[in-house]
């Protein structure tokens, strides 16, 4: 079976955990696609729900699909979010932001009860790293950010898009870092990154997720924290 149909069987499993009722964190890229049109149909059939978009695209999608879609303000607290991931480990450790939405999607997380991210089979890792960690970071600071990275050891580069620099919904850049070979311990790094004025989040999710549901052929299996 191919990765979109794995996609789509992950996402079909996560949205048996939303009920009516419940504030919903919508995650961002093609395999939360899956899952925020799978609640679009939940929704037409009469599903009461309010959600957060983690970014304006899925914002955009879940609109269009006619779901109610709130502020984080105005949600305050979120019963669950589904989300994908670029990469995840045996410890529920997380690369994201492969999409370049890993800030909100990070803030949306933090205040969501019940974190599920869902995947095809080819994200699943022993260890983090062979996707480049982005990082995001102020406009400003980027370029000095990147020899400061590059001090580290950690190959920056900043991302583009047609030739100009890739911006974030927040307007932001993004700095794609090699962590293969760091000897630094994830949760180490992470507090190195954030010490480095300007580097506003990072793409590593550490402690957030509770379940993880990885779409294998036609099944889908499930991890539970
Ligand atoms: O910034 C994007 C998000 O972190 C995505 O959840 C992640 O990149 C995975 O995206 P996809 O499901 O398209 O592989």
């Amino acid at each position: 079976m191919n990765a979109v149909n794995e996609k789509k069987v992950a996402a079909l499993e996560a949205v048996k955990y939303v009920k009516s009722g419940m504030t919903v964190g919508l995650g961002t890229g093609s395999t939360a696609f899956f899952m925020i049109e799978a609640i679009g149909e939940m929704v037409q059939n009469g599903m009461d729900i309010k959600a957060v978009a983690t970014s304006n695209e899925t914002e955009k999608l879940a609109t269009k699909l006619g779901i109610n879609v709130i502020t984080l303000a105005e949600a305050k607290r979120l019963d669950v979010t589904i989300d994908g991931a670029d990469e995840v480990d045996e410890d529920f450790q997380l690369i994201k932001g492969g999409g370049g939405a890993l800030l909100r999607e990070k803030i949306v997380a933090h205040n969501s009860v019940l974190n599920i991210i869902i995947a095809d089979s080819s994200k699943s890792v022993a260890k983090l790293g062979k996707f480049k960690l982005p990082i995001e970071t102020i406009p400003f600071a980027t370029q000095l950010i990147i020899e400061e990275l590059r001090g580290m050891g950690l190959s920056p580069v900043q991302r583009k898009k047609d030739d100009a620099d890739y911006k974030t919904d927040e307007n932001n850049d993004i700095v794609d870092i090699d962590i293969w070979d760091t000897d630094i311990k994830l949760t180490d790094l992470e507090q190195q990154l954030k010490t480095i004025p300007g580097i506003v989040e990072t793409g590593l999710f550490l402690t957030t997720t509770n379940l993880v549901i990885i779409g294998n052929g036609e099944k889908a299996i499930v991890k539970k924290r």
